[in-house]
């Protein structure tokens, strides 16, 4: 394996001739990835870390697995016990560690105090255990984190600009210890998973996705940067709370508002440059939209819940048109939940249909119904509607309820973003079976406890008919004798590969074809055996593989729209995406 990735990492170099940076897109600030294994590997930061300092520091820190060779020359000896052990059996013992925890917020806080003091094995035993792991890293564990973060906050994990930075925002980013950002994952708290406001403690988002940046993506850990803008709360139990970590007042709006955010982005751009990747991350939707349009056209911006949830709702559709048949613009869609996730993925079916059948967006929106807190929208909602829902207000009359909206749509596919659990009832899912062989149902809420159903819900309402996925993972589901494995629909499969393949390619901007090119990569990468157990999404064991796929597809788009600045192109963006992914084995210090 190893040998493999130095195969495919002299021959990202060689594609990349005649000069390159270092070994790919991905920065390498250091030299530890150019480095092949047997190369010695400086560990410096300001100065040459050693001794104690050494074992404090997570980047370089290896624990037990430090050689008795490395123990006399960095002045380590006795500061440690006498073993010498490997990574590999360091893995083994802390994932032992964190199975014996029974908890998932146990696990969650065991994991943080590992990237916290050793980088590499954190890594390692997430890339190891994705499976197992990301339900602890991620959701549905790092939702009940963020309700908590103010008790169980020990130390940052990424920067906090709040009000009282106003106008010193430049200066607060040049605080941050690494000068070489290439993705800054930013929330502002305001609508944490369908968990809503958690103001300052959203903070666990932005640290959590980027540790999926980097697992998942192989973007280096030192180039990402999380940060959290601390506007306030209007959620008054954080405020009455004493160990809540943020600004004890209500959220500022309008002005006030856009001008924080516009000096933030300002400032990012001066300091980390045009290429620097912004994914917004569970804004409200009166802030996203507004946002996104905003600088889309300035800045590198990408906004998860709108476009890499459409990105990967579209790819797990594409798949499913394997096993109902048609095509996609055979379908007719329903969605409960017309905010940031329903509108986008609606947008981007209709996109990839108008692209397909060659016919007006106009026309192929039409297929495409949504539901939101006021019943089915329709054009005598029209003026009253947010902008985002305007283009879904299609003619038919007023309908209350889903079940209503359901029996008159009678749609192949339900998708649910709206937030709020539990919502697709026994009625429901009956119904969907009632007029489909195959009923597609993906509730994508997130947390578990927000998921529109439970697996087993609709396996069994549809008497094992459905095809199900949601946003945060469900265990196998036995039926009438057969088990079903429900996939998970998360923007988890895109951002990382998507982001991957702007780095890579040093796009300048985020153009909506990149989004269509990360689904078809990810679509492709469903095997047939994957469809023979009803899944729709390949299993995040391969994720790696995937993000490399995904990752190549948009920066070969970005090439093609002639957004990607870092030429000549390579040849195999393949190959040359996997050369360019951290891994996280440990390295030998001279
Ligand atoms: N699986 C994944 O990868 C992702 C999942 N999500 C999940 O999707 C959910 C929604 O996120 P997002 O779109 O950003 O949120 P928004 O707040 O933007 O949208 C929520 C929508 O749901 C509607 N809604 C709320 N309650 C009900 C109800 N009882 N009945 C019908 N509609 C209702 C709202 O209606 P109204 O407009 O009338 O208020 C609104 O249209 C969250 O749980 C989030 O975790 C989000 C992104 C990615
Ligand atoms: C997955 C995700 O981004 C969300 O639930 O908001
Ligand atoms: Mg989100």
């Amino acid at each position: 394996m190893e040998s493999t990735l130095r195969e495919l990492r002299a021959e990202g170099e060689s594609v990349m001739k005649p000069k390159c940076t270092v070994a790919g897109g991905v920065e390498d600030a250091y030299g530890e990835d150019r480095a092949t294994e047997e190369q010695l590997v400086t560990p410096w930061t300001v100065s040459v870390a050693s001794g104690y300092s050494l074992l404090r520091d997570p980047r370089f820190n290896k624990g037990l697995a430090f050689t008795e060779k490395e123990r006399d020359a960095h002045y380590i000896r006795g500061l440690l016990p006498p073993a010498c052990i490997t990574q590999e059996l360091q893995e083994k013992k802390l994932m032992n560690n964190i199975r014996q925890y029974q908890l998932p917020l146990q696990r969650y806080m065991a994991m943080m105090e590992l990237e916290e003091r050793n980088e590499r094995l954190f890594y390692k035993l997430l890339i190891d255990n994705v499976e197992e792991l990301l339900p602890i890293v991620y959701t549905p564990t790092v939702g009940e984190a963020c309700q908590k973060y103010g008790s169980i906050f020990r130390r940052p994990q990424g920067l906090f600009i709040s009000l009282k930075e106003k106008g010193k925002i430049l200066e607060v980013l040049k605080n941050w210890p690494e000068k070489s950002i290439q993705v800054i994952v930013v929330t502002d708290g305001e609508r944490i998973l369908g968990l809503g406001d958690l103001g300052c403690q959203g903070m666990g988002i932005p640290v959590g996705k980027l540790a999926l940046y980097t697992a998942l993506g192989g973007i280096r850990p030192s180039s990402c940067l999380p940060i959290t803008i601390d506007v306030g709360t209007n959620n008054e139990k954080l405020l009455e709370d004493e160990f809540y970590i943020g600004l004890r007042q209500k959220r500022a709006t309008g002005q006030e508002y856009a001008e924080l955010l516009h000096e933030f982005m300002t400032a990012v751009k001066q300091n980390y440059g045009e290429k620097v990747l912004i994914q917004f991350e569970d804004f409200a939707n009166h802030n996203a939209f507004v946002l996104l349009a905003k600088y889309g056209t300035t800045h590198l911006v990408f906004n998860d819940d709108i476009q890499g949830t459409a990105s990967v709702v579209l790819a797990g559709l594409v798949a499913a048109l394997k096993l109902v048949g048609g095509t996609l613009a055979d379908q007719t869609f329903l969605f409960l939940g017309a905010g940031e996730a329903g509108t986008g993925i609606a947008e981007l079916i209709a996109l990839q249909m108008s692209k397909e059948s060659k016919a007006p967006l106009e026309e192929t929106r039409k297929k495409i119904w949504l539901v939101d807190s006021k019943g089915l929208i329709v054009s005598s909602r029209k003026e009253s509607l947010q902008h985002f829902k305007k283009p879904w207000a299609h003619e038919h009359e007023p309908v209350g309820t889903l079940l209503d909206a359901v029996k008159s749509i009678k749609p192949t596919a339900l998708i649910g973003s709206s937030g709020v659990g539990k919502t697709f009832t026994k009625e429901v899912i009956e119904a969907m079976a009632s007029f489909n062989e195959k009923p597609i149902i993906l509730a994508l809420s997130n947390p578990t406890s927000q998921s529109e159903c439970t697996a087993a819900e609709a396996y069994n309402w549809s008497k094992g008919q459905a095809i199900f996925a949601s946003g945060s993972p469900f265990d196998p589901v036995e039926y009438n004798g057969k088990t079903f494995v429900p996939g998970q629909a998360n923007n988890a499969y895109i951002f990382p590969g998507f982001g991957l393949g702007l780095v890579i390619s040093g796009a300048i901007r985020v153009h909506d074809d990149m989004l269509l090119s990360a689904s078809e990569a990810l679509a492709k990468q469903v095997t047939l055996e994957n469809f023979d157990k009803g899944l729709i999404y390949p299993p995040f064991s391969n994720i790696r593989t995937i993000s490399a796929h995904i990752a190549a597809n948009v920066a070969a788009k970005a090439y093609d729209l002639g957004l990607a600045t870092r030429l000549p192109r390579p040849q195999n963006l393949v190959k040359y995406a996997e050369s360019c992914m951290y891994t996280p084995v440990y390295r030998s210090y001279r």
